[in-house]
């Protein structure tokens, strides 16, 4: 371990604790299944976000560094950045730059807040958020699957432009690896793909999976798993499916989004993307590198034309309380003994070869 990259990492505990009014309410931005986030603030002035990890990961020192300078490494302006990490008997901190305007999700499903967000905004995003995950999925040094996407963990800086957060759920591959297979899902329902969900295959299409998601999200203003259409309850892929095969794609789209023609045409070629990414079959969703070419209107790239999405919410519905917006982890036998895990651990960070 280069010892002189962990002490540029290395916040002093009591500094940290220090500069978030010792972990006060006030000071928390909300809890994830890591554990809670405070905001906090260096003495040079430079704003914080302090994820204080849940205790029971029992993650010796070591690895832990081991993985902090992983994370630490990625380095893109659509990613949260790391800043450090702190120690402390059995706490564990981990400090990422502080984002201003919070996730994307207290924007896109809030009834008032949505209006912040016009459709140059929104697309800004979308493609912010693209560029992202094709930095994690082919161009970091490590091929890295985020397993997690989500409304939720897509944080906005001052200028709203989109930083992916939670890389705690993230594996790290050699190159050449590109598919795992695990028996310890970790994601969010709704934005988990079938194959993953339901077998724990995972790659970087289930990643296209929940980007989808999260596009058609962004474009309808409602969440996949609790998606309205005239009072009636509608699961968001199947109505997206319909409504382009019926040719009214347009009702899907959120009414505040108030549009040009110059920017329906933009969003109903999101909508065709975000249906190629749900597909249900995993080689024909297009990798995050078509997916850039496509959002720039390259004219030379026409848009195969989509197949049915994985109607996974409709199907296959767990029979299991969710709490709140929170993960699940599933064994891989599948649904039927699903259970709702609050306190994952970040020992999955470590996982740097697939099974
Ligand atoms: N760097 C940051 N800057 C500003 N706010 C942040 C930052 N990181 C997290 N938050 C806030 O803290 C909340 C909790 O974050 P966290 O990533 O732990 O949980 P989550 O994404 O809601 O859930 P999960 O752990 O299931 O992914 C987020 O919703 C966000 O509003």
């Amino acid at each position: 371990m280069d010892m002189s990259t962990v002490e540029i990492l290395q916040y002093n505990f009591n500094l940290v604790k220090g500069a978030t009014n010792d972990f006060s309410d006030d000071n928390k931005l909300g809890e994830g299944g890591f554990g809670a986030v405070y905001k906090g603030e260096l003495g040079d002035g430079q704003g914080i976000a302090v994820k204080r990890l849940a205790k029971d990961s029992g993650q010796g020192d070591h690895e832990f560094m081991n993985e902090v300078l992983l994370v630490a490494k990625l380095q893109h302006r659509n990613l949260v950045r790391l800043l450090g990490f702190s120690m402390e008997g059995s706490e564990r901190l981990l400090i990422y730059e502080f984002m201003p305007n919070a996730s994307l999700d207290q924007f896109i499903f809030d009834p008032t807040k949505c209006a912040l967000l016009d459709w140059e905004k929104r697309y800004k995003i979308i493609k912010g958020i693209a560029k992202g995950l094709l930095y994690l999925h082919e161009d970091s040094r490590l091929m890295i699957i985020h397993r997690d996407l989500k409304a939720s963990n897509i944080l906005l800086d001052a200028e709203l432009n989109a930083k992916i957060a939670d890389f705690g759920m993230a594996r790290w591959f050699k190159p050449e690896e590109t598919q795992g297979d695990t028996s310890q899902i970790v994601g969010t329902y709704g934005y988990m793909a079938p194959e993953y969900a339901m077998h724990g295959q995972f790659s970087v299409k289930s990643d296209v999976f929940s980007y989808g998601v999260l596009v058609l999200e962004m474009i309808t203003g409602q969440k996949n798993r609790c998606f309205r259409y005239e009072e009636r309850m509608e699961d968001l892929l199947s109505f997206a499916w319909k409504s382009w095969q019926d040719g009214t794609a347009m009702k899907m789209i959120d009414p505040i989004l108030k549009m040009g023609s110059h920017s329906l045409h933009d969003i109903i070629r999101s909508i065709h993307i975000g249906l190629l990414c749900v597909q249900e079959k995993v080689v024909e969703r297009p990798t995050m590198a078509s997916i850039i070419l496509m959002l720039n209107g390259i004219s030379t790239v026409t848009l195969p034309v989509p197949s049915e999405p994985a109607f996974f919410m409709g199907v296959s519905e767990p029979q299991v309380p969710l709490l709140h917006e929170h993960s699940l982890t599933m064994s891989s036998s599948g649904l039927g003994r699903a259970k709702i895990s609050k306190s994952i651990n970040y020992v999955s960070i470590s996982e740097i070869v697939p099974r």
